[in-house]
């Protein structure tokens, strides 16, 4: 069976004064479909570069990514964003002001039959423990219930990967930890492949069964969840016992 999401000794970068200054430089990862893996690295060692890559939204320089074992990027070729089947769930990827919760979660699926549509929106929210706040706009709704109505409109349009880019990072302690906890469990159960992006190893431990340490654009290490907490000296949540290859 091909991998979900294959990425092949992928370069990206950008085109300064003094020429082509590459930020993700020969990397490779594969993630079976089903599994959930997370990229942990410092500030500026390109991550997010590389999810706005698999988004479509960054041209690859050097390599390729293929989704669902189509071929998406390459120096070559380059499937626009709309065609990727591809959820995005990223902090600065707000919820539109002006829509209710329900609106919002309804938002890519405007091409659908009503009832489908309403039927779809009914059963995200519901998913997402708000079915009856899909009323409210997004100022009604507090941070946590604002990143799940997001997580419910990634979800809507059943996207064949979830890219999450710090997607907790404007909540803190108890309501962060609840959120990570929560979301991992409902990817699981939705059996939904995603890609996590997040500084902190023990959110990232808790969330996903393969862990990555990216450094200088570069892959690290690709190892389970729980191998890499134990490494880290960290907790890793009790539901999480991948098995399988990366
Ligand atoms: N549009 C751009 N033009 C030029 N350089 C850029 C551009 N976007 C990002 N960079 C540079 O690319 C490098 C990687 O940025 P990226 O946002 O991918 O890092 P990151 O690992 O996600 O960091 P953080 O954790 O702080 O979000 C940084 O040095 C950044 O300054």
């Amino acid at each position: 069976m091909s991998a979900a999401l294959h990425i092949a000794d992928l370069t990206l970068g950008y085109d300064g004064r003094e020429g082509f200054k590459p930020v993700v430089d020969g990397l490779s990862l594969s993630l079976e479909a089903g599994r959930i893996g997370c990229l942990l690295g410092p500030s500026g060692c390109g991550k997010s570069t590389l999810l706005r890559a698999i988004a479509g939204f960054e041209h690859a320089r050097r390599g390729e990514i293929h989704i669902g074992g189509e071929l998406m990027s390459s120096p070559k070729a380059h499937v626009p964003p709309e065609r990727r089947h591809v959820g995005l769930m990223f902090q600065d990827y707000a919820l539109f002001p002006h829509l209710t919760a329900a609106q919002n979660v309804g938002f890519g699926l405007r091409r659908w039959p009503a009832a489908e549509r309403d039927a779809r929106v009914a059963e995200m929210l519901a998913l997402v423990g708000l079915a009856d706040l899909g009323r409210r706009h997004p100022h009604e709704l507090s941070g946590g219930q604002q990143q799940r109505i997001a997580l419910a409109r990634a979800l809507a349009t059943k996207p064949a990967l979830l890219l999450l880019d710090e997607p907790f990072s404007s909540l803190d302690g108890d309501a962060r930890e609840r959120l990570t906890v929560e979301v991992s469990d409902m990817l699981r159960a939705a059996a939904q492949t995603a890609l996590l992006v997040t500084h902190n190893a023990a959110e990232g431990a808790r969330f996903a069964d393969f862990m990555g340490s990216m450094q200088a654009g570069r892959l690290a290490s690709w190892t389970p969840s729980a191998e890499a907490a134990q490494a880290l000296a960290i907790q890793p949540s009790s539901g999480s016992t991948p098995s399988g290859q990366p």
